[in-house]
């Protein structure tokens, strides 16, 4: 059995944050454990409430499940302050395993997740211990300063996060304006670079996709999947999970989590290199 961890927030909406990142892991019959970073209080409507846990009880955390569980791939959601991201850098320093970086910054409601001030510190302390980072285009404009209206503009993003020493950065195309399509742009350390599109659904139901898609890279990174095949089984994951959402709630309802398991015999991605 594999041991995966997700050090993120809690959604106690359940479609998002540790919530959706634990139900991915369990559909991908891997074992998932969780250091909580923030509470939230949250449903499909919006957050109401942020409460940032203790730096102090972040680390206890994360030290209880070093000490005693041989942890395969870690990946991060919200992580709110940069004092909490300082802290758990300093101990993911320590550990050789493949970490992955979902910049989580804003909630779908538009609400903060993670503090102006913090950005700064995602980018020096935790990305250049990122083996994949996985930002939407928002978070990829963010965290380069740079806007991004083409390809060209999105390759020269993908180079400055490179530069910091992350190993292959997917940046999300769910915020795209294309309407028959739902394109990521994966860029390598390699040079290697390629686009993953399937269709897109037309849905308000995407509460959590970004948390579900790093979730199912987690987990397939996890089980030792080469980097290629987890990202392409984490898009068909989301893929499923968007394609069968679930109606429940009154605002932005959450992803299926099971619909991967059964479905994914028929479900293709189209890869193009670029
Ligand atoms: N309407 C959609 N149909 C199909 N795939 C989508 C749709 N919206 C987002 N995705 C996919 O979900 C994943 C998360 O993307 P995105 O929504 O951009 O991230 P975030 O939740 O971080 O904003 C990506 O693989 C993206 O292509
Ligand atoms: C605790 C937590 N983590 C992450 C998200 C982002 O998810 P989304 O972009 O779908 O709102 C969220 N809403 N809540």
């Amino acid at each position: 059995m594999h041991i995966v961890t997700t050090i993120a927030g809690s959604d106690s909406g359940g479609g998002a944050g540790i919530q959706a990142d634990l139900k991915t892991f369990q559909e991908l019959e891997v074992f998932g454990t969780s250091v909580i970073t923030a509470l939230t209080a949250q449903n499909t409507l919006g957050v109401t409430g942020v409460c940032p846990i203790d730096v102090s009880f972040i680390k206890k955390q994360l030290e209880a499940l070093v000490e005693d569980f041989p942890i395969a791939a870690i990946k991060t959601g919200m992580l709110y302050s940069s004092e909490i991201i300082k802290a758990i850098a300093h101990k993911i320093r320590e550990l050789n395993i493949p970490l992955i970086v979902d910049p989580v910054m804003i909630a779908k409601g538009g609400e903060s997740l993670l503090q102006q001030e913090a950005i700064d510190a995602l980018r020096s302390t935790l990305l250049p211990l990122a083996t994949v980072v996985t930002p939407n285009i928002p978070e990829a404009e963010t965290l380069t300063g740079r806007s991004i209206h083409h390809f060209e503009d999105m390759k020269e993003v993908a180079q400055s996060l490179l530069q910091l020493g992350v190993q292959c950065v997917i940046i999300k195309g769910g915020h795209l304006a294309d309407p028959l399509y739902a394109i990521d742009y994966v860029f390598c350390k390699n040079g290697r670079s390629f686009s993953l599109q399937s269709p897109r659904i037309q849905t308000k139901n995407t509460h959590g996709t970004g948390c579900t898609f790093s979730a199912a890279l987690t987990a397939f990174l996890g089980q030792g999947f080469a980097l290629e095949n987890a990202i392409i089984e984490a898009k068909k994951f989301i893929q499923l999970a968007i394609m069968f959402n679930l109606s429940i709630g009154n605002g932005h309802g959450p992803t299926n989590h099971f619909a991967y398991q059964q479905y994914k015999e028929g479900c293709e991605v189209i890869i193009h290199e670029t």
